[in-house]
Protein backbone atom coordinates (compact mmCIF):
# COMPACT_ATOMS: atom_id res chain seq x y z
CA UNK A 1 0.00 0.00 0.00
CA UNK A 2 1.40 3.18 -0.84
CA UNK A 3 0.47 6.23 1.31
CA UNK A 4 -1.29 9.10 0.70
CA UNK A 5 0.59 12.19 0.98
CA UNK A 6 0.14 14.87 3.58
CA UNK A 7 -1.80 17.56 1.21
CA UNK A 8 -4.39 14.52 0.53
CA UNK A 9 -4.64 13.48 3.90
CA UNK A 10 -5.12 17.43 4.89
CA UNK A 11 -7.58 17.72 1.42
CA UNK A 12 -10.13 14.61 3.14
CA UNK A 13 -9.96 16.20 6.44
CA UNK A 14 -10.83 19.91 4.82
CA UNK A 15 -13.38 18.39 2.49
CA UNK A 16 -14.82 16.01 5.50
CA UNK A 17 -14.94 19.09 8.04
CA UNK A 18 -16.82 21.45 5.36
CA UNK A 19 -19.43 18.63 4.94
CA UNK A 20 -20.03 18.12 8.28
CA UNK A 21 -23.17 20.09 9.41
CA UNK A 22 -21.37 20.24 13.47
CA UNK A 23 -17.91 20.96 11.64
CA UNK A 24 -16.26 18.26 13.30
CA UNK A 25 -15.01 14.72 12.56
CA UNK A 26 -15.99 12.67 15.92
CA UNK A 27 -13.31 9.93 15.25
CA UNK A 28 -11.00 10.22 12.68
CA UNK A 29 -10.97 6.44 11.59
CA UNK A 30 -13.82 7.17 9.85
CA UNK A 31 -11.54 8.87 6.96
CA UNK A 32 -10.22 7.35 4.40
CA UNK A 33 -8.14 8.41 0.43
CA UNK A 34 -8.73 6.88 -2.63
CA UNK A 35 -10.86 4.28 -0.58
CA UNK A 36 -7.53 3.40 1.87
CA UNK A 37 -8.70 3.73 5.42
CA UNK A 38 -6.34 6.14 7.50
CA UNK A 39 -6.67 4.06 10.36
CA UNK A 40 -3.91 1.49 8.95
CA UNK A 41 -0.96 2.21 11.69
CA UNK A 42 1.44 3.22 8.68
CA UNK A 43 -0.79 5.90 7.93
CA UNK A 44 -0.11 7.52 11.64
CA UNK A 45 2.63 9.96 10.93
CA UNK A 46 1.22 11.24 7.91
CA UNK A 47 -2.07 11.66 9.44
CA UNK A 48 -0.50 13.43 12.73
CA UNK A 49 1.80 15.58 10.57
CA UNK A 50 -1.19 16.92 8.34
CA UNK A 51 -3.00 17.67 11.21
CA UNK A 52 -0.41 19.42 13.03
CA UNK A 53 0.38 21.68 10.45
CA UNK A 54 -3.84 22.54 9.52
CA UNK A 55 -3.25 23.35 13.24
CA UNK A 56 -0.18 26.08 13.06
CA UNK A 57 -2.43 27.78 10.45
CA UNK A 58 -5.40 27.30 12.97
CA UNK A 59 -7.43 26.35 10.23
CA UNK A 60 -8.63 23.14 12.80
CA UNK A 61 -8.23 22.05 16.42
CA UNK A 62 -7.72 18.61 17.44
CA UNK A 63 -7.84 15.93 20.22
CA UNK A 64 -5.75 12.45 20.57
CA UNK A 65 -7.47 9.37 21.21
CA UNK A 66 -5.75 6.40 21.77
CA UNK A 67 -7.38 3.33 21.46
CA UNK A 68 -6.52 0.06 20.86
CA UNK A 69 -6.21 -1.65 17.77
CA UNK A 70 -7.45 -5.74 17.60
CA UNK A 71 -6.11 -8.12 14.61
CA UNK A 72 -6.53 -11.85 14.43
CA UNK A 73 -3.46 -14.25 14.90
CA UNK A 74 -2.02 -16.14 12.08
CA UNK A 75 -4.58 -19.11 14.11
CA UNK A 76 -7.37 -16.50 14.30
CA UNK A 77 -6.78 -16.05 10.34
CA UNK A 78 -7.32 -19.45 9.72
CA UNK A 79 -10.38 -20.14 12.02
CA UNK A 80 -11.93 -17.37 9.64
CA UNK A 81 -10.87 -19.00 6.50
CA UNK A 82 -11.71 -23.00 7.79
CA UNK A 83 -13.95 -22.68 11.18
CA UNK A 84 -12.77 -23.34 14.01
CA UNK A 85 -11.82 -26.56 15.94
CA UNK A 86 -15.12 -27.46 17.68
CA UNK A 87 -16.88 -26.55 14.81
CA UNK A 88 -15.24 -28.45 12.32
CA UNK A 89 -15.10 -30.87 14.49
CA UNK A 90 -18.96 -31.01 14.69
CA UNK A 91 -19.16 -30.83 10.47
CA UNK A 92 -16.78 -33.94 10.72
CA UNK A 93 -19.35 -35.66 12.82
CA UNK A 94 -23.07 -37.47 11.40
CA UNK A 95 -26.35 -36.60 13.26
CA UNK A 96 -27.28 -38.99 15.97
CA UNK A 97 -28.83 -42.14 14.14
CA UNK A 98 -28.14 -41.07 10.34
CA UNK A 99 -24.55 -42.32 9.98
CA UNK A 100 -21.80 -44.41 12.11
CA UNK A 101 -20.41 -42.16 15.04
CA UNK A 102 -17.12 -41.29 14.52
CA UNK A 103 -13.90 -42.64 17.06
CA UNK A 104 -11.21 -40.22 18.34
CA UNK A 105 -8.54 -41.86 16.18
CA UNK A 106 -10.95 -41.16 13.32
CA UNK A 107 -11.45 -37.12 14.29
CA UNK A 108 -7.30 -36.88 14.98
CA UNK A 109 -6.30 -38.21 11.77
CA UNK A 110 -9.39 -35.96 10.67
CA UNK A 111 -8.23 -32.63 12.27
CA UNK A 112 -4.81 -33.08 13.55
CA UNK A 113 -4.40 -34.20 17.37
CA UNK A 114 -4.37 -30.62 18.72
CA UNK A 115 -7.42 -29.14 17.08
CA UNK A 116 -8.73 -32.70 17.90
CA UNK A 117 -8.09 -32.13 21.44
CA UNK A 118 -9.55 -28.27 21.97
CA UNK A 119 -12.52 -29.09 19.26
CA UNK A 120 -13.48 -31.75 21.36
CA UNK A 121 -13.43 -30.15 24.67
CA UNK A 122 -15.52 -26.76 23.15
CA UNK A 123 -17.70 -28.65 21.25
CA UNK A 124 -19.04 -30.62 24.61
CA UNK A 125 -19.44 -27.49 26.18
CA UNK A 126 -21.42 -25.86 23.57
CA UNK A 127 -23.73 -29.00 23.58
CA UNK A 128 -23.35 -29.43 20.46
CA UNK A 129 -22.11 -33.41 20.15
CA UNK A 130 -22.23 -36.07 22.33
CA UNK A 131 -20.38 -39.92 23.25
CA UNK A 132 -22.26 -42.27 21.62
CA UNK A 133 -21.23 -46.04 22.29
CA UNK A 134 -18.09 -45.79 24.06
CA UNK A 135 -15.04 -43.54 22.72
CA UNK A 136 -17.12 -42.31 19.43
CA UNK A 137 -19.28 -39.26 18.76
CA UNK A 138 -22.14 -37.90 16.99
CA UNK A 139 -23.87 -34.43 16.73
CA UNK A 140 -26.05 -33.60 19.54
CA UNK A 141 -27.28 -30.32 17.05
CA UNK A 142 -28.24 -30.14 13.84
CA UNK A 143 -27.32 -26.66 13.57
CA UNK A 144 -24.85 -24.65 15.14
CA UNK A 145 -23.37 -20.90 14.91
CA UNK A 146 -19.45 -20.58 14.26
CA UNK A 147 -19.88 -17.48 16.90
CA UNK A 148 -15.40 -17.49 17.69
CA UNK A 149 -15.23 -17.59 13.21
CA UNK A 150 -18.03 -15.02 13.37
CA UNK A 151 -16.30 -12.76 16.26
CA UNK A 152 -13.06 -12.83 14.53
CA UNK A 153 -14.63 -11.63 10.78
CA UNK A 154 -16.33 -8.66 12.87
CA UNK A 155 -12.43 -8.18 14.59
CA UNK A 156 -10.42 -8.41 11.44
CA UNK A 157 -12.81 -5.95 9.37
CA UNK A 158 -13.16 -3.32 12.13
CA UNK A 159 -10.16 -4.03 14.61
CA UNK A 160 -12.76 -4.25 17.32
CA UNK A 161 -16.28 -5.71 18.33
CA UNK A 162 -19.54 -4.90 19.35
CA UNK A 163 -19.20 -7.24 22.10
CA UNK A 164 -16.26 -5.17 23.88
CA UNK A 165 -13.91 -6.39 26.52
CA UNK A 166 -15.39 -9.09 26.94
CA UNK A 167 -15.21 -11.10 24.07
CA UNK A 168 -11.67 -9.10 22.63
CA UNK A 169 -10.28 -10.40 26.04
CA UNK A 170 -11.28 -13.88 25.71
CA UNK A 171 -9.93 -13.67 22.00
CA UNK A 172 -6.41 -12.61 23.35
CA UNK A 173 -6.59 -15.22 26.17
CA UNK A 174 -7.06 -17.92 23.12
CA UNK A 175 -4.26 -16.20 21.26
CA UNK A 176 -6.56 -15.38 18.02
CA UNK A 177 -6.25 -11.63 18.34
CA UNK A 178 -3.19 -9.36 19.30
CA UNK A 179 -3.70 -5.93 20.50
CA UNK A 180 -1.64 -2.86 19.08
CA UNK A 181 -1.52 0.84 20.00
CA UNK A 182 -3.43 2.94 17.64
CA UNK A 183 -3.95 6.75 18.18
CA UNK A 184 -6.73 8.67 16.32
CA UNK A 185 -8.64 12.23 16.39
CA UNK A 186 -11.34 14.24 17.58
CA UNK A 187 -11.50 17.05 14.73
CA UNK A 188 -13.05 20.71 14.82
CA UNK A 189 -12.94 23.64 12.28
CA UNK A 190 -10.64 26.33 13.73
CA UNK A 191 -11.21 30.00 13.14
CA UNK A 192 -9.37 29.99 9.94
CA UNK A 193 -10.79 27.10 8.61
CA UNK A 194 -11.05 27.17 4.84
CA UNK A 195 -11.27 24.53 2.48
CA UNK A 196 -7.66 25.12 0.74
CA UNK A 197 -4.53 25.40 2.28
CA UNK A 198 -3.03 28.37 1.44
CA UNK A 199 1.30 27.94 1.52
CA UNK A 200 2.07 30.74 4.18
CA UNK A 201 5.40 32.74 3.71
CA UNK A 202 8.06 31.64 6.36
CA UNK A 203 10.30 34.69 5.01
CA UNK A 204 10.21 38.40 4.39
CA UNK A 205 12.31 39.31 1.55
CA UNK A 206 13.43 42.29 0.20
CA UNK A 207 11.09 42.25 -2.66
CA UNK A 208 8.19 42.07 -0.59
CA UNK A 209 9.19 44.91 1.05
CA UNK A 210 10.59 47.11 -2.55
CA UNK A 211 6.66 45.54 -4.22
CA UNK A 212 4.59 46.08 -1.40
CA UNK A 213 3.24 42.40 -1.61
CA UNK A 214 3.78 42.29 2.53
CA UNK A 215 0.90 43.62 3.28
CA UNK A 216 -1.03 41.14 1.30
CA UNK A 217 1.39 38.30 2.74
CA UNK A 218 -0.05 35.70 4.61
CA UNK A 219 3.27 34.42 7.12
CA UNK A 220 3.63 31.12 9.09
CA UNK A 221 3.22 31.55 12.53
CA UNK A 222 6.21 30.79 14.63
CA UNK A 223 6.86 27.07 16.22
CA UNK A 224 8.40 28.09 19.45
CA UNK A 225 7.90 24.75 20.35
CA UNK A 226 10.35 23.35 17.31
CA UNK A 227 13.25 21.45 18.58
CA UNK A 228 15.60 23.59 15.98
CA UNK A 229 18.35 22.79 14.33
CA UNK A 230 21.68 21.07 16.77
CA UNK A 231 24.20 23.22 16.84
CA UNK A 232 27.70 22.43 15.79
CA UNK A 233 30.15 22.59 18.14
CA UNK A 234 33.64 21.28 18.92
CA UNK A 235 34.44 17.98 21.35
CA UNK A 236 36.74 16.45 23.43
CA UNK A 237 38.74 13.88 22.22
CA UNK A 238 37.75 10.38 23.96
CA UNK A 239 41.90 11.08 25.46
CA UNK A 240 41.20 13.91 26.35
CA UNK A 241 38.28 12.75 28.21
CA UNK A 242 39.65 9.85 30.16
CA UNK A 243 42.48 12.29 31.16
CA UNK A 244 40.52 14.36 32.59
CA UNK A 245 39.23 11.42 34.97
CA UNK A 246 42.70 10.50 35.55
CA UNK A 247 43.47 14.46 36.24
CA UNK A 248 40.82 14.22 38.93
CA UNK A 249 42.19 11.58 40.21
CA UNK A 250 45.49 12.98 40.95
CA UNK A 251 44.03 16.43 42.36
CA UNK A 252 41.82 13.73 44.59
CA UNK A 253 45.09 12.81 46.06
CA UNK A 254 46.81 16.24 46.35
CA UNK A 255 48.81 15.84 43.07
CA UNK A 256 50.07 18.66 40.90
CA UNK A 257 50.75 18.85 37.63
CA UNK A 258 54.50 18.53 35.95
CA UNK A 259 54.93 21.06 33.21
CA UNK A 260 55.46 18.50 30.12
CA UNK A 261 55.03 20.60 27.05
CA UNK A 262 58.21 20.10 25.65
CA UNK A 263 58.77 16.72 23.25
CA UNK A 264 62.40 17.25 22.92
CA UNK A 265 64.73 15.43 25.93
CA UNK A 266 68.34 14.90 26.01
CA UNK A 267 69.77 11.94 26.92
CA UNK A 268 70.81 13.14 29.90
CA UNK A 269 67.25 13.55 31.23
CA UNK A 270 65.83 10.72 29.49
CA UNK A 271 68.04 7.95 30.34
CA UNK A 272 71.46 9.07 31.81
CA UNK A 273 70.26 11.13 35.45
CA UNK A 274 68.17 7.81 35.69
CA UNK A 275 70.93 5.55 35.51
CA UNK A 276 69.93 3.95 32.22
CA UNK A 277 73.16 2.27 31.07
CA UNK A 278 74.90 3.69 27.88
CA UNK A 279 74.54 0.80 26.57
CA UNK A 280 71.23 -0.25 27.23
CA UNK A 281 69.31 -1.91 24.02
CA UNK A 282 66.43 1.10 24.54
CA UNK A 283 68.56 3.80 23.47
CA UNK A 284 69.16 2.66 20.29
CA UNK A 285 68.16 4.12 17.12
CA UNK A 286 65.32 1.01 16.52
CA UNK A 287 64.16 2.18 19.76
CA UNK A 288 64.29 5.71 19.66
CA UNK A 289 63.43 9.01 17.77
CA UNK A 290 66.87 11.35 17.57
CA UNK A 291 66.90 14.71 16.49
CA UNK A 292 69.34 15.11 13.36
CA UNK A 293 69.16 18.90 14.36
CA UNK A 294 70.24 20.52 16.01
CA UNK A 295 72.75 17.69 17.27
CA UNK A 296 73.05 18.66 20.65
CA UNK A 297 71.56 19.54 23.48
CA UNK A 298 71.77 22.41 26.16
CA UNK A 299 74.51 21.67 29.12
CA UNK A 300 73.22 20.43 32.36
CA UNK A 301 74.87 21.81 35.57
CA UNK A 302 78.48 20.72 35.23
CA UNK A 303 79.10 19.49 38.80
CA UNK A 304 76.12 17.43 38.20
CA UNK A 305 76.81 15.51 35.08
CA UNK A 306 80.33 15.02 36.98
CA UNK A 307 78.40 13.01 39.73
CA UNK A 308 75.95 11.47 37.02
CA UNK A 309 78.78 10.67 34.75
CA UNK A 310 81.31 9.62 37.39
CA UNK A 311 77.95 7.40 38.98
CA UNK A 312 78.30 5.46 35.81
CA UNK A 313 81.21 4.97 35.23
CA UNK A 314 82.75 4.17 38.89
CA UNK A 315 79.39 3.92 40.93
CA UNK A 316 79.03 5.85 44.35
CA UNK A 317 76.74 6.08 47.18
CA UNK A 318 76.52 2.54 47.69
CA UNK A 319 76.83 1.23 44.13
CA UNK A 320 79.78 0.12 42.12
CA UNK A 321 78.44 1.38 38.71
CA UNK A 322 78.14 0.31 35.52
CA UNK A 323 82.57 -0.22 34.85
CA UNK A 324 81.72 1.31 31.44
CA UNK A 325 83.27 4.47 29.99
CA UNK A 326 80.55 7.20 30.00
CA UNK A 327 80.44 9.56 26.50
CA UNK A 328 79.05 12.85 26.96
CA UNK A 329 78.57 13.32 23.27
CA UNK A 330 76.04 10.23 23.93
CA UNK A 331 74.48 12.06 26.70
CA UNK A 332 74.27 15.23 24.67
CA UNK A 333 71.93 13.76 22.06
CA UNK A 334 68.44 15.18 21.66
CA UNK A 335 65.60 12.87 21.18
CA UNK A 336 62.26 12.59 21.44
CA UNK A 337 61.35 11.96 24.89
CA UNK A 338 60.59 7.93 25.64
CA UNK A 339 58.70 8.34 29.04
CA UNK A 340 57.29 11.20 30.87
CA UNK A 341 59.87 9.89 33.55
CA UNK A 342 62.08 11.98 32.03
CA UNK A 343 60.34 15.06 33.37
CA UNK A 344 59.67 13.74 36.50
CA UNK A 345 63.63 13.60 36.80
CA UNK A 346 63.93 17.28 36.26
CA UNK A 347 61.31 17.78 38.59
CA UNK A 348 63.37 15.89 41.51
CA UNK A 349 66.72 18.04 40.15
CA UNK A 350 64.22 21.20 40.70
CA UNK A 351 62.75 20.04 43.52
CA UNK A 352 66.77 18.64 45.44
CA UNK A 353 67.70 22.47 44.54
CA UNK A 354 65.15 24.16 45.31
CA UNK A 355 65.59 28.12 47.73
CA UNK A 356 64.81 26.21 50.76
CA UNK A 357 65.94 22.91 50.19
CA UNK A 358 64.10 19.75 49.65
CA UNK A 359 60.21 19.25 50.29
CA UNK A 360 57.88 16.81 49.79
CA UNK A 361 55.97 16.84 46.83
CA UNK A 362 53.63 14.50 44.84
CA UNK A 363 53.74 14.87 41.02
CA UNK A 364 51.92 13.81 38.34
CA UNK A 365 51.35 14.16 34.49
CA UNK A 366 49.77 12.58 31.41
CA UNK A 367 51.09 13.31 28.24
CA UNK A 368 52.65 12.09 25.00
CA UNK A 369 55.46 10.08 24.67
CA UNK A 370 57.52 8.57 21.81
CA UNK A 371 58.74 5.20 20.86
CA UNK A 372 60.58 3.89 17.08
CA UNK A 373 58.33 1.14 16.80
CA UNK A 374 56.36 -0.67 14.15
CA UNK A 375 53.09 0.18 14.79
CA UNK A 376 49.90 -2.35 14.71
CA UNK A 377 46.18 -2.76 16.56
CA UNK A 378 48.05 -2.22 19.66
CA UNK A 379 50.68 0.47 18.87
CA UNK A 380 51.49 3.56 17.99
CA UNK A 381 54.93 5.16 17.71
CA UNK A 382 53.83 7.76 19.96
CA UNK A 383 50.94 7.23 22.79
CA UNK A 384 50.49 9.46 26.54
CA UNK A 385 51.46 8.38 29.28
CA UNK A 386 50.11 8.57 32.76
CA UNK A 387 52.49 9.26 35.18
CA UNK A 388 53.16 9.81 39.46
CA UNK A 389 55.91 10.14 41.77
CA UNK A 390 55.71 10.63 45.18
CA UNK A 391 59.16 12.32 47.06
CA UNK A 392 59.27 12.38 50.57
CA UNK A 393 61.25 11.20 53.49
CA UNK A 394 60.83 7.51 54.92
CA UNK A 395 58.58 5.91 52.77
CA UNK A 396 58.36 2.24 51.79
CA UNK A 397 57.58 -0.06 49.06
CA UNK A 398 54.36 -0.46 51.11
CA UNK A 399 53.87 3.11 50.30
CA UNK A 400 54.31 2.46 46.92
CA UNK A 401 51.60 -0.44 47.23
CA UNK A 402 49.10 1.93 49.08
CA UNK A 403 49.19 4.61 46.56
CA UNK A 404 48.49 2.29 43.92
CA UNK A 405 45.63 0.54 46.03
CA UNK A 406 43.63 3.97 46.69
CA UNK A 407 44.51 5.44 42.93
CA UNK A 408 43.42 1.94 41.05
CA UNK A 409 40.20 1.92 43.58
CA UNK A 410 39.10 5.44 42.43
CA UNK A 411 39.21 4.14 38.29
CA UNK A 412 37.05 1.42 39.83
CA UNK A 413 40.08 -1.47 40.00
CA UNK A 414 39.62 -2.79 43.31
CA UNK A 415 41.48 -6.51 42.79
CA UNK A 416 45.55 -5.59 41.86
CA UNK A 417 48.41 -7.74 42.20
CA UNK A 418 52.07 -7.06 42.38
CA UNK A 419 54.67 -9.03 40.16
CA UNK A 420 58.47 -8.02 40.66
CA UNK A 421 59.66 -6.51 37.61
CA UNK A 422 63.03 -5.20 36.47
CA UNK A 423 63.29 -1.12 35.28
CA UNK A 424 67.18 0.30 35.31
CA UNK A 425 66.03 3.37 36.94
CA UNK A 426 64.06 1.79 40.14
CA UNK A 427 64.65 -0.87 42.59
CA UNK A 428 62.53 -2.59 43.29
CA UNK A 429 60.43 -2.52 40.54
CA UNK A 430 56.42 -3.72 40.18
CA UNK A 431 54.14 -4.23 37.83
CA UNK A 432 50.98 -4.03 38.54
CA UNK A 433 48.08 -6.40 37.40
CA UNK A 434 44.20 -5.84 37.69
CA UNK A 435 41.29 -8.63 37.85
CA UNK A 436 39.11 -7.52 34.71
CA UNK A 437 35.74 -8.80 34.93
CA UNK A 438 34.82 -8.61 31.34
CA UNK A 439 37.80 -10.22 30.40
CA UNK A 440 37.86 -12.63 32.67
CA UNK A 441 41.58 -12.45 33.05
CA UNK A 442 44.27 -10.47 35.02
CA UNK A 443 45.89 -7.95 32.73
CA UNK A 444 48.81 -5.49 33.16
CA UNK A 445 47.85 -2.15 33.73
CA UNK A 446 50.91 -0.28 35.10
CA UNK A 447 54.50 -0.07 35.55
CA UNK A 448 56.09 1.39 39.48
CA UNK A 449 59.15 1.27 41.65
CA UNK A 450 61.13 2.85 43.83
CA UNK A 451 63.83 5.36 42.21
CA UNK A 452 67.36 3.85 42.76
CA UNK A 453 70.18 5.79 45.13
CA UNK A 454 72.13 6.13 42.38
CA UNK A 455 69.57 8.70 40.26
CA UNK A 456 68.37 10.50 43.81
CA UNK A 457 71.34 11.10 45.36
CA UNK A 458 73.52 12.81 42.57
CA UNK A 459 70.77 15.33 41.75
CA UNK A 460 71.44 16.38 45.99
CA UNK A 461 68.31 14.68 47.82
CA UNK A 462 68.77 14.31 51.01
CA UNK A 463 69.71 11.24 52.36
CA UNK A 464 66.38 9.52 54.04
CA UNK A 465 64.41 10.99 51.07
CA UNK A 466 62.83 7.96 49.02
CA UNK A 467 60.67 8.67 45.64
CA UNK A 468 57.79 6.18 44.85
CA UNK A 469 56.57 6.47 41.06
CA UNK A 470 54.16 4.92 38.71
CA UNK A 471 53.27 5.09 34.91
CA UNK A 472 50.89 3.61 32.45
CA UNK A 473 49.58 4.43 29.06
CA UNK A 474 45.98 6.71 28.75
CA UNK A 475 45.48 4.88 25.59
CA UNK A 476 44.39 1.53 27.05
CA UNK A 477 41.63 2.31 29.60
CA UNK A 478 40.55 4.94 26.54
CA UNK A 479 40.28 1.92 24.10
CA UNK A 480 38.43 -0.07 26.48
CA UNK A 481 35.88 2.62 27.80
CA UNK A 482 35.34 3.19 24.54
CA UNK A 483 35.58 -0.34 23.04
CA UNK A 484 38.12 0.32 20.48
CA UNK A 485 39.47 -1.79 18.95
CA UNK A 486 42.38 -0.62 16.85
CA UNK A 487 44.59 2.21 18.47
CA UNK A 488 45.13 3.00 14.73
CA UNK A 489 41.72 4.41 14.83
CA UNK A 490 41.99 6.39 18.03
CA UNK A 491 44.08 8.98 16.40
CA UNK A 492 45.24 9.95 13.43
CA UNK A 493 42.87 9.94 9.63
CA UNK A 494 40.86 6.95 10.55
CA UNK A 495 39.58 8.59 13.29
CA UNK A 496 35.71 8.78 13.06
CA UNK A 497 35.17 12.33 13.71
CA UNK A 498 31.42 12.03 14.09
CA UNK A 499 32.49 9.18 16.91
CA UNK A 500 34.36 11.89 18.67
CA UNK A 501 31.33 13.97 18.99
CA UNK A 502 28.33 11.60 20.58
CA UNK A 503 31.15 9.54 22.82
CA UNK A 504 29.62 10.43 26.12
CA UNK A 505 31.33 11.49 29.01
CA UNK A 506 33.17 9.03 31.08
CA UNK A 507 33.44 7.98 34.67
CA UNK A 508 36.12 5.15 34.96
CA UNK A 509 34.72 2.22 36.21
CA UNK A 510 35.84 -1.57 37.23
CA UNK A 511 37.89 -3.04 34.79
CA UNK A 512 38.12 -0.26 32.11
CA UNK A 513 42.19 0.35 32.69
N1 LIG B 1 58.83 5.05 32.87
C1 LIG B 1 58.09 3.84 33.07
C2 LIG B 1 56.98 4.02 34.05
C3 LIG B 1 57.50 4.23 35.44
C4 LIG B 1 57.46 5.49 36.00
C5 LIG B 1 57.92 5.70 37.27
C6 LIG B 1 58.46 4.65 37.99
C7 LIG B 1 58.52 3.40 37.44
C8 LIG B 1 58.06 3.20 36.17
C9 LIG B 1 57.53 3.34 31.73
O1 LIG B 1 57.91 3.86 30.74
O2 LIG B 1 56.76 2.45 31.69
Amino acid sequence: MSLPTVEEVQSVILQTLAASPEGAIPDSRVLAVGGASLSAPEGQAVVKAALDSLLSKEMIAYQQITANQYLPTEEGNQIIASGSAEYRLWSALPVKGAGEPVTIPELQKLLGADACKVGQARAFRNKWISKEGGNAFVRAKEAVEDETAEQLRTVSSTGTHAGGDAVLKELVKRKLVTARKLLHYTVQKGAKFATEVKTLETDLTVDMLANGAWKEAEFKQYNFAAMGEPTNGGALHPLLKVREEFRQIFFDMGFSEMPTNNFVESAFWNFDAMFVPQQHPAREMQDTFYVKDPVQAGKPDEEYFQRVSKTHEVGGYGSIGYRAPFSRIESEKLLLRTHTTAVSTQMLYNIANQPGGFKPAKLYSIDRVFRNEATDATHLAEFHQVEGVVADYDITLGHLIGFMKEFFAKTGNHKLRFKPAFNPYTEPSMEIFSWHEGLGKWIEIANSGVFRPEMLEPMGLPKGVRVLGWGMSLERPTMIKYKIQDIRTLVGHKTDLAGVKTAAAVRLEKGDE
